[in-house]
């Protein structure tokens, strides 16, 4: 297989503007084949319409978007969900659902008209629920889960979809640390490509192969947690005074930050002596 074979999905000079107002302007990135991309940066920075963008839920004002080697546009809304499944922070009300029925959505694209629901398309349920640890609320109502729950519940729902590419906006966000940590490896064990928006660059850092990091819509840094986070690149973009350790267990960056932002404060970066010049 040649590397360009590998590539899932290629942007190129891909520019998204709304009301003559420019929201993204000349992001480029590559996606290799079973990696996960984490796409970083401060809010507003542009990352949800970087995803909206990547899966058509917007139209870019100009660049190029490919897919396996095909141009995006060029997929059928059913061959787009065969290859692409999406997990979204705010998902529309699911009234009366079980969660079952739910993650079963998943199987949709997958189905003709008149195929009927089999002891496999169950079987995939069962697993999808359990990979999340839903395996006992299966029959409870979606709308009646937690938070943290209505997440796994989706995302089970994506895994039903198999999917060989996954796209989830701050799929992280209702979750405590433990399913923080739990639902991203799962993410890496799946084995597909994904690409993720995420606030939390020390998980961002642990568990993606590459950042891709914007600031007021333009791309800022790509390239290994390593390349990316640095203490530098980190402050002058979040404005943030930090330190940038290697993690004890996995040696990619492990940020401290540092507090007192009430009043002025200034890093001392060049010293690597950072100092907030307030009292707290
Ligand atoms: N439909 C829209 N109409 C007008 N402005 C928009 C629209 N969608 C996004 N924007 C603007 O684009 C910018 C980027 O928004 P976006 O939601 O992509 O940022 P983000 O990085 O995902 O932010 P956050 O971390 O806060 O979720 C913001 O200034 C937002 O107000």
């Amino acid at each position: 297989m040649t590397q360009q074979d590998k590539t899932v999905l290629s942007v190129h000079a891909l520019h998204w503007q709304i009301n003559d107002k420019p929201i993204l302007a000349d992001i480029h990135f590559n996606l290799q084949e079973g990696q996960v991309l984490g796409i970083i940066g401060p809010n507003g920075a542009g990352k949800s319409s970087l995803l909206r963008c990547l899966y058509r839920y917007f139209k870019p004002t100009s660049g190029h978007i490919q897919l396996f080697n095909q141009n995006m546009t060029a997929l059928s809304s059913r061959a787009f969900a065969q290859k692409v499944a999406v997990v979204l922070q705010d998902t529309p009300q699911h009234f009366d659902m079980t969660t079952r029925q739910l993650v079963a959505l998943g199987l949709t694209p997958h189905k003709g008209v008149f195929d009927s629901h089999t002891e496999l398309d169950d079987a995939v349920i069962d697993q999808a629920l359990y990979k999340v640890g839903l395996t006992e609320k299966g029959a409870q109502v979606f709308e009646s889960l937690s938070g943290g729950e209505k997440q796994r519940a989706l995302i089970a729902r994506a895994i039903v979809q198999d999917p060989q590419l996954l796209i989830l906006d701050e799929p992280t966000n209702h979750l405590d640390i433990r399913y923080q940590i739990q639902i991203l490896e799962l993410l890496r064990s799946l084995k597909i490509s994904v690409i993720i928006s995420i606030h939390d660059l020390n998980l961002a850092s642990a568990l993606c192969d590459s950042l891709v990091l914007l600031e007021k819509g333009h791309l800022i840094a790509q390239g290994s947690p390593n390349q990316v986070l640095t203490e530098a690149t980190i402050s002058s973009v979040f404005d943030v005074c930090c330190e940038v350790h290697s993690h004890p267990q996995h040696g990619k960056p492990l940020i401290c930050y540092f507090y007192g932002y009430d009043n002025d404060l200034s890093c001392n970066h060049d010293k690597g002596n950072h100092h907030l010049n307030v009292t707290t």
